[in-house]
């Protein structure tokens, strides 16, 4: 019987979720073998610059997807929201499993809410998209850089002297950290990023044994939310340099999409809901870009 091989990044977060998804497939296919294959990518390297400076989020997800059209791996489980907008042509998503927890969360320490938070308190993230929303709800916060795994980030806040870092609650909940030292940013006034919180199958598209397989642990409504998000973000991209976020839901029989886009500086942020039929997840995320284009995105970009 055939071994699958899962391409991972040798992290403890990637290698928790490439489990997960091995976990999904053996409890359908217990019959195939299967094998977890790490993998250093650029992003994993390089760890003194921001990602913004090194060229973006794809850092992560393009060698993985190298070993997959050299056939050294069958499968990459990647993080949505790690994920460039547009992907090899030989390539295919094959599942998008079950949406975690797609909000941010503020680990602070000494286990404060926001409010409590002293003036001028240091927090630690290197994301724009958190930056400038965070910003909005207190303005005289301090932020520093900060880059790395999870564990990592999490222990800048003694190493480094923050009171706080932002990081996703998928992330944390998947490692297991304890949800009491959470402090949950609403996710109506912090727009997570596209595809937070979910998981992606990647395969090649010949692969159809993979794709029938795959299948059985795609989750219908997180993929067309996350491809709702996906399309907006597509449409938006040759700003990725910008703050911009994305969160679709099913509400009732309806898809709604609320994208964010931000200046850099933080002083203007925009956001906006298109909705629709379910179904029409690519008309949406569409609108919602040209919507926001429309009503002044196209300056922030
Ligand atoms: N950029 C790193 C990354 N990619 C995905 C997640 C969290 C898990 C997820 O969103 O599915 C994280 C860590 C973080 O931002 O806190």
């Amino acid at each position: 019987m055939r071994t699958i091989k899962i391409g991972s990044r040798a992290s403890e977060l990637a290698l928790t979720q490439a489990e997960i998804i091995i976990g999904m497939l053996k409890e359908r296919f217990p019959q195939y073998q299967y094998e977890i294959i790490k993998i250093k990518t650029i992003g994993d390297k390089i760890l003194d610059k921001t990602l913004s400076k090194i060229g973006g989020k794809g850092l992560f997800v393009k060698e993985i997807q190298t070993a997959l059209l050299e056939e050294e791996i069958d499968l990459a489980v990647h993080s949505m929201k790690d994920m460039p907008a547009e992907s090899p042509e030989e390539l295919i998503l094959g599942a998008i499993t079950k949406r975690e927890d797609p909000r941010d969360v503020l680990v602070i320490k000494d286990n404060r809410t926001l409010e409590e938070l002293p003036q001028g308190a240091l927090i630690g993230t290197s994301s724009l998209r958190r930056k400038v929303q965070l910003l909005r709800l207190r303005q005289d916060l301090q932020l520093k850089d900060i880059r790395g795994n999870v564990g990592t980030r999490l222990k800048k806040i003694e190493t480094e002297g923050l009171d706080a870092v932002i990081l996703a609650a998928a992330g944390l909940k998947r490692l297991g950290y304890d949800e009491e030292t959470f402090y949950y940013l609403d996710i109506d006034n912090f727009t997570p990023a596209v595809g937070q919180g979910a998981l992606g199958c990647e395969i090649r598209k010949n692969d159809k044994e993979l794709h029938r397989m795959l299948q059985e642990i795609n989750d219908e409504e997180t993929y067309h939310c996350v491809m709702g998000e996906r399309q907006f973000l597509k449409l938006l991209e040759g700003g990725c340099h910008v703050p911009i976020g994305a969160y679709g839901k099913k509400v009732e029989e309806e898809l709604w999409i609320t994208g964010m886009v931000a200046s850099l500086d933080g002083q203007q942020v925009l956001r906006h809901t298109e909705k629709g039929e379910f179904h029409n997840f690519l008309e949406i995320g569409s609108r919602l870009a040209e919507e926001m284009m429309a009503l002044g995105a196209k300056e922030l970009l």
